[in-house]
């Protein structure tokens, strides 16, 4: 695991962009597996720049998001989907058909939606390179603490505070869902790279408990720990309760001094 801890979010957010272009300038069509919340804006805001300044298309890109809410359409504002265009895909030549969701409007379907979305994964010979952002409680997608760390894609139930601390962002008279669909941490786990990005105080005790902490359901961010290829971006907030930030400061500059 590379964690990479930066002066502010910006900065982590032309890091991540970065990344995904360096991604795309090596393999166009490659599949990128996208996160929602209000960690990866700044990040899609950077590479809408770079669509922008010609340095990167999405033309032969696919995208899988982590989760949907059960029962949004894709025009109701709350809904993952809207959230994807409004952020990123409106702004970029990415092909419409070529972005992919856990769409599940019908609870009860959600068996089907879930071995769907897995085999989509599979034809598409999986995830290039998945971002992630962190929860308070340690989730990754909508996998909430005691979700099996080798789960696939399915029906979760929301925690009390997962739906509280997104409720900031629905308005009175929406309701707010319960229930999501969600890639499982196996499903998760299965992507080549991964790449967390955290940034605010807020994140700083699942961010610990992520990186430093026992691998462990109860937080499930820290199966990462696992994974071969993972790099973690933090801004100072985020990375404040880390013990061992001297020694990944030293990886970092080893790092820049070999490239
Ligand atoms: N399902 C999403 C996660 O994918 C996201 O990482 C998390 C954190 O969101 P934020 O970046 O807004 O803190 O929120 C939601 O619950």
């Amino acid at each position: 695991m590379e964690v990479i801890i930066f002066e502010n979010e910006s900065l982590v957010a032309k890091r991540a962009a970065s990344m995904l272009a360096d991604l795309l300038s090596i393999k166009p069509s490659a599949v990128l597996g996208l996160a929602t919340g209000s960690t990866p804006i700044k990040t899609y805001q950077e590479l809408i720049k770079k669509f922008n300044n010609g340095e990167v298309s999405f033309k032969d890109v696919s995208t899988f998001n982590l989760d949907e809410y059960v029962g949004l359409k894709s025009d109701n504002k709350q809904s993952y989907q809207y959230f994807m265009r409004e952020q990123l895909f409106d702004f970029i030549d990415i092909q419409l058909d070529n972005t992919h969701f856990p769409i599940c409007l019908n609870a009860k379907e959600n068996q089907q939606v879930a071995e769907n979305y897995e085999a989509i994964i599979n034809a598409k010979m999986g995830i290039d390179l998945q971002l992630l952002g962190i929860g308070h409680n340690g989730h990754i997608g909508f996998n909430e603490p005691s979700s099996s760390l080798a789960s696939r894609t399915r029906l979760k139930t929301l925690t009390r505070s997962t739906i509280e601390v997104n409720s900031r962002l629905f308005e009175a008279g929406e309701t707010q869902p319960t229930m999501a669909m969600t890639m499982g941490i196996g499903t998760i786990m299965d992507a080549n790279h991964i790449l967390l990005i955290a940034t605010g105080e807020g994140k700083a005790e699942a961010v610990r408990n992520a990186i430093e902490g026992a691998i462990s359901a109860s937080c499930p961010a820290s199966i990462l720990q696992m994974h071969p290829h993972v790099t973690v971006l933090l801004d100072k907030n985020s990375a404040s309760l880390l013990q061992n930030t001297a020694y990944y400061q030293r990886v970092a500059e080893q790092v820049k001094e070999l490239n």
